[in-house]
């Protein structure tokens, strides 16, 4: 193993944040009455709003979301599985009298080693994706997760293979759950980064219903036979196939290139993926704030002291725990309480045909989770997160309190109407889930770090939320048994932790460049105070930098202007230019 210096902490300087070059981006506005040299010398940029959304950027979230699908499709198959005849009979256990069954630990760890793969793949993909890049990272997964799967479709009678199997195709699972947003984040436009990104978990939904679908399709018609499992395994061939392969059409993301000193082509992709012209503006000054946060960093140092810096980088420990604790989170809303043990809570409440019923919950969850596309670009990150969260909370409190003080098991009446009503929450609570936790936890992360530590920094937060899936799938059925329904309550207690957590800690992310993102949290602006966020006025940048010199972080902070990009900011832009004035004037 290397030696490494422990980096000695240094008060942080504009420079070294990459913030030096934020003020000049007032020289990209048309209407700010500067005459600079600077400011004409730009005038020749092409200032037209670009379009929504380009082909480019359509299909490039179709096809990497598939990522998701396979994502959604492996976790979903599962509990179908283990009640086919011919699964049972093979990889299960067996009473004196023949019958078969899957013991708890045996069943926990067929499902639970997918987890457990996730979990490492998600870790061991980022430093990969650092150095081969995310484009042939993510077929390289893909082939991994093919070879788990040939290991369990070949299974005869092993259990343990098809344990095994699930381990390495959880490798690719894991490993393309942090590659895929990953991937849509660093080469989406800024207006549809949150949709984009968002995209994956509607693929993850539509991947777990679909997986119900084809389960019970097979199971009806080859009852008793090993294709009526062998076939929706086979099925996920196809899908990691197309994902594998029809990334190889598209390009590498243009912030791995550029960090690669491919600067010309970076710039050509994004020019592609925005639909812009040559000379456009915006594409310029993205371009120019990933110089700045590129200049900034350090040369590249050995693998071990990259994570230790990453720790020791300008608030990213902050970061770090942040999208952990989010992810931990997005798990702690209890939607895979549903999700995964939705059968039996329903068979529980006297619902009979509990299968239909959980078919409906996910088929809920893959049709609302549209809606959450469009409430991240429209009400923004942190409004939707905060009304979310308190909709959870009360869904949760009302599904628990019926359930454990009305609902008597042994009058049919009670459960007829006790479980209806639970059925319904159980929906509602879906419903706030899929349009806001569920995408959302996964937009925020991927815009939560700088270039150079997102690999890692997204590593951390998927491995969060497949450890936390894993300790709730594993001992899920172990504390219900204990406390029953009154376990909703834990549920609804963690949505209003993730409340607090969303309010005081995530910055608001909706239509800001990563780069600027990155600034806000460098430059503590408070998360309430993220969405209106913008320069402070002139007199107060040269009063904070009259006070405390130069070089001082938090008076270089005041003269922070985010880009000036749209026509909300132009005013903001006009102010910098001032300000830029006025402290040249004053010096
Ligand atoms: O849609 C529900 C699914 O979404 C996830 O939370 C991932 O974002 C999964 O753990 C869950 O099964």
């Amino acid at each position: 193993m290397g030696s490494f210096k422990v980096p000695k902490f240094q008060k942080p300087t504009r420079e070294s944040l990459g913030l030096t070059n934020y003020v000049s981006y007032a020289k990209y506005d048309p209407h700010s009455g500067d005459s600079t040299d600077a400011r004409k010398s730009l005038s020749h940029l092409d200032y037209s709003p670009l379009r929504r959304v380009t082909w480019e950027s359509f299909w490039m979230g179709m096809l990497v979301s598939m990522g998701g699908f396979i994502f959604g499709y492996d976790t979903g198959q599962i509990s179908g599985f283990l009640a086919m005849p011919d699964f049972l009979n093979r990889f299960g256990q067996h009473h004196s009298d023949g019958t078969a069954y899957f013991s708890n630990v045996r069943s926990g760890l067929i499902v639970a080693m997918l987890s457990i793969g996730t979990l490492i793949g998600a870790l061991v993909a980022a430093p990969i994706a650092d150095f081969i890049g995310r484009k042939p990272s993510v077929t390289l997964w893909c082939c991994i997760f093919a070879v788990g799967n040939i290991v369990m479709i070949s299974s005869e009678h092993h259990w343990y293979q098809i344990m095994m199997g699930r381990w390495v195709a959880g490798l690719g699972v894991g490993a393309l759950s942090l590659l895929v947003p990953m991937y849509m984040a660093e080469t989406a436009p800024r207006h549809i980064r949150g949709a984009l990104i968002s995209t994956y978990q509607l693929f993850i939904t539509f991947g777990i219903f679909l997986a119900a679908c084809i389960n019970f399709g097979c199971y009806e018609h080859q009852r008793g036979n090993a294709s009526s499992w062998r076939i929706p395994m086979g099925l996920a061939f196809v899908f990691a196939f197309i994902l594998g392969a029809g990334i190889l059409i598209f390009p590498e993301t243009p912030r791995y290139l550029y960090r690669k000193g491919q600067k010309e082509e970076a710039k050509k992709i994004m020019l592609k993926v925005y639909g812009a012209s040559e000379n456009h503006y915006s594409v310029h000054v993205e371009l120019e704030e990933i110089e700045a946060k590129l200049r900034a960093e350090n040369k590249q140092e050995g693998v071990i002291q990259e994570w230790v810096n990453m720790f020791r980088a300008p608030k990213m420990a902050y970061r770090i725990l942040l999208g952990v604790a989010l992810q931990m989170f997005q798990q702690l809303t209890g939607a895979n309480y549903f999700f995964y043990y939705g059968t039996v809570i329903f068979k529980a409440t006297g619902i009979n045909n509990s299968f239909v019923t959980q078919m409906i919950l996910n088929g809920i969850n893959f049709g609302t989770t549209f809606y959450g596309l469009y409430i991240v670009e429209h009400y923004g990150r942190r409004r939707s997160l905060i009304v979310g969260s308190f909709w959870m909370f009360l869904m949760f409190m009302i599904f628990a309190s019926i359930g454990h003080f009305s609902l008597d098991r042994n009058n049919p009446q009670s459960t007829e109407s006790s479980g209806t009503a639970m059925i319904v929450m159980a929906a509602f609570f879906i419903f706030g889930f899929a349009t806001t936790w569920g995408p959302m936890i996964w937009t925020i992360c991927g815009e939560l770090y700088p270039s150079r530590y997102r690999a890692k920094g997204m590593a951390l937060s998927t491995a969060s939320n497949w450890l936390w899936n894993f300790l709730l799938a594993f001992f899920t059925p172990f504390i219900t048994g204990d406390i029953d329904f009154l376990y909703g309550y834990v549920f609804a207690g963690c949505n209003l932790l993730g409340l607090l957590l969303i309010y005081f800690f995530v910055i608001e992310g909706q239509g800001r460049t990563l780069e600027e993102i990155d600034s806000m949290y460098l430059l503590s602006v408070k998360p309430w105070e993220s969405r209106k966020w913008e320069a402070p006025p002139p007199d107060e940048i040269a009063r904070i930098r009259r006070e405390a010199g130069t070089g001082n972080g938090v008076a270089e902070a005041g003269e922070i202007q985010p880009a000036a990009t749209t026509a909300g900011d132009e005013a903001a832009a006009r102010n910098s230019t001032d300000a830029e004035k006025e402290l040249e004037h004053r010096e």
